[in-house]
């Protein structure tokens, strides 16, 4: 697992203030930086306004050169695989420009990226409603049905790493974690990794991410019980404990069966694991706006009523 800890931090990894002009060395390009958006362990990431087109970008500044080019080396594999699908889903131009800076002397290398305006999952969640999970979930499980069926599997699944636009719609940043299918998960988080619950071995594969996204769901959704199980002996923990939460939880009722299964590896691939999340999710509100389409028994009431004064006034009108 990578070292998220830093114990001083250098200059170059404290952030720049608004208003910094990066020039990259080799290609010249010129953003000026707007804000910072957030901090990690791998880098710096800030809202840039790019000066030719004054458009707005997300540009990373890496700490390591290793680790950002491993990062640089899937979006550019992503992206042309995405430019050889034909119809391309989505944007295919998430990577706009990798480059270095130069600052203190040194060379710190950043990359460009679409600038996603979102808000964390869990923000999402905590404004809007739990409820949103089923939106959110659909399109999180698709966005991880595209990078599964191009062969890569997201390793790093967690919270932080999922943005959520004002309908639901869904982004994952911080591509440090992707690994090849078949080969080690390079990056993980102890919560979410299915090796901390004893629930299987650390290959990059579909079913690694849907363990993760499982353990996404418990955690939103049901905190406390998941801290308690986590916070058990390594010896005592398994992945038992998160069926029991699950089988025990009425906020992950929804869900549970698609919960169980991806606990348990349990789906022949992710397409399929999109559309049982789909049917469960779909079932339970039409059932919930079936109940609540149904006639209100106080109308029924009143029109029986009606009915049966109805009934007098006519027969008093014809008997007199
Ligand atoms: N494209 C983007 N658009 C908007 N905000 C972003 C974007 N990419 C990253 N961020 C913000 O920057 C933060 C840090 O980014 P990122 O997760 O890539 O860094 P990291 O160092 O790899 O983090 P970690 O410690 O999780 O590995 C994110 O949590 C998010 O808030």
């Amino acid at each position: 697992m990578k070292e998220k800890e830093f114990s001083v931090i250098p200059s170059y990894k404290s952030s720049l203030p608004p208003g910094t002009m990066v020039i990259g060395r080799w290609n010249g390009g010129r953003y000026l930086i707007q804000r910072l958006l957030g901090q990690g362990a791998n880098g710096i990431v800030y809202l840039v306004k790019q000066v030719e087109s004054a458009k707005l970008y997300a540009l990373k500044m890496g700490f390591d050169t290793i680790d950002i080019q491993s990062e640089i080396n899937v979006l550019k594999a992503l992206q042309q695989q995405g430019k050889r699908r034909v119809a391309a889903e989505r944007n295919p131009s998430f990577l706009v420009e990798v480059d270095d800076y130069s600052l203190q002397g040194r060379e710190i290398p950043f990359y460009v990226m679409r600038y996603v305006k979102g808000q964390p999952l869990r923000t999402f969640l905590a404004q809007q409603g739990g409820k949103w999970m089923q939106v959110v979930g659909l399109h999180l499980l698709q966005q991880l049905r595209s990078l599964h069926e191009t062969g890569w599997v997201f390793g790093d699944l967690k919270p932080e790493n999922v943005l959520v636009a004002p309908y639901g719609e869904v982004e994952l940043i911080d591509f440090g974690g992707v690994s090849g299918m078949g080969r080690s998960v390079k990056q993980f988080t102890e919560w979410y990794d299915r090796g901390f619950w004893g629930a299987g071995g650390r290959t990059a594969e579909p079913s690694y991410d849907w363990f993760s996204f499982a353990v996404v769901c418990i955690h939103l959704l049901a905190e406390d019980s998941l801290k308690k199980a986590a916070n058990q002996l390594p010896q005592t923990r398994s992945h038992t404990d998160l069926l029991a939460i699950v089988g025990s939880e009425p906020s992950l009722a929804p869900y549970r069966e698609w919960l169980k299964r991806a606990i348990m590896g349990d789906f022949r691939d992710t397409r399929e694991s999109c559309a049982v999340w789909k049917e469960l999710t779909l079932g339970a509100r039409t059932q919930r706006k079936r109940i609540r389409r149904s006639t209100p028994r106080w109308m029924v009431g009143a029109f029986v009523v009606s009915l049966s004064l109805l009934i007098c006034a006519v027969y008093l009108t014809l008997r007199f």
